[in-house]
């Protein structure tokens, strides 16, 4: 029986792959290189969480891989090109979590214009009053900038129809016509920063994007604007972004992801009044989850039988 590796994460399902696949599976430890090459060696399948580094250096090894299942959307971890050239299938799981990251993403911007997690951090310490260190403006008639117009963004979009919001999106792989049909205005990303009172990043993470918000993009931002990234935190050089903070450069931030996951205790960004962070939770809803697990065993199940799984990264995609 072929053997699949998966990730020792709460996220993938075992128990379900065990049911779903004909295969030994078994849970490893992959946060480093060293362990995924031990742990994959003379498996056919590979599963793997956000941490999992697929490096070129692993896939070499790994002679007898047929696919590398990315339990997720993002494939920032995986070297999609080396994979190719080894012969090697890599797939996603596109949309199990669109409406979860769209809903993360938009309380983490009403978090941030109401100010409730710093509301209720002063009544539990005995506070009771509206007044608030930087003012707070109506959402109606804002502009909202959308760092890339995937499908989150695009979600994101339609779920905050009904705040009036005017919507621009910098995405240099979608064309204006596509944006106008959802309302929304294509710019360049200096535009975007110029214009923008809330820039919500939903890029994936490649060379292009990494900390593409640097000192020179927070600086191009409009002085209350609010950031908010349920992306990747390599989007954000994070230094930069907790001196845009502390100086009142922008306003705040509402962040689901850091560059390294977990935090160590003195992160910069963890513990400023105008930034809020959650645990990288954005995608979470049992359904979700479902959906992710149901997908993940057809990708692998496919690729163990020979055939094109149904979630299969295209290496030649544009912005990989
Ligand atoms: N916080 C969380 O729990 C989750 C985070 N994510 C992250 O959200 C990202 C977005 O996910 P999806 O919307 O599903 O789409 P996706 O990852 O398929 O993103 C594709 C979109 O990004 C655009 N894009 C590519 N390069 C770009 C660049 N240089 N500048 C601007 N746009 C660019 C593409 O044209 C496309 O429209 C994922 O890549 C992943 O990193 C995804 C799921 C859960
Ligand atoms: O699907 C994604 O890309 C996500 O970011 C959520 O899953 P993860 O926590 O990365 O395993």
């Amino acid at each position: 029986m072929e053997r699949v590796v998966a990730s020792d994460d709460p996220m993938i399902d075992v128990d379900r792959l065990r049911a779903e696949l004909d295969a030994d599976v078994v849970v490893a430890e992959t946060d480093d290189e060293d362990a995924v090459r031990d742990a994959a060696a003379g498996a056919a399948g590979l599963v793997v969480d956000v941490n999992t580094p697929v490096t070129a250096g692993v896939l070499d090894a790994l002679d007898d891989l047929k696919i590398v299942a990315r339990a997720g959307v993002g494939i920032d971890n995986i070297d999609v090109s080396a994979a190719a050239d080894n012969g090697v299938t890599v797939t996603n799981v596109p949309e199990y979590c669109t409406d979860e990251v769209a809903t993360h993403t938009v309380t983490l911007l009403l978090d941030c214009v109401r100010t409730l997690t710093a509301y209720d951090r002063d009544v539990r310490d005995g506070g009771w009053g509206w007044e608030r260190t930087r003012p707070v403006h109506r959402v109606r008639d804002q502009t909202l900038g959308l760092v890339s117009f995937g499908p989150i963004a695009r979600r994101v979009r339609d779920q905050l129809r009904g705040f009036d919001l005017d919507v621009i999106a910098y995405d240099p792989y979608v064309d204006a016509e596509e944006m106008a049909d959802a309302d929304v205005e294509k710019v360049a990303l200096e535009t975007l920063y110029e214009r923008a009172d809330y820039v919500s990043l939903h890029a994936p993470l490649t060379g292009e994007t990494a900390e593409m918000i640097d000192a020179d993009a927070l600086a191009a931002m409009r002085e209350q604007a609010i950031l908010v990234n349920t992306g990747r935190g390599g989007l954000v050089d994070e230094a930069a972004l907790r001196t845009a903070l502390e100086d009142g450069m922008i306003g705040a931030a509402g962040l689901d992801v850091l560059a390294e996951e977990p935090p160590t205790a003195e992160h910069p960004l963890v513990g400023l009044d105008n930034c809020i962070v959650t645990p990288h939770a954005a995608w979470y809803s049992e359904e979700a989850r479902d959906d992710l697990n149901a997908a993940v065993a057809a990708n692998v199940e496919a690729a163990l039988a020979g055939e094109t799984p149904p979630n299969r990264i295209d290496p030649d995609t544009d912005w990989l």
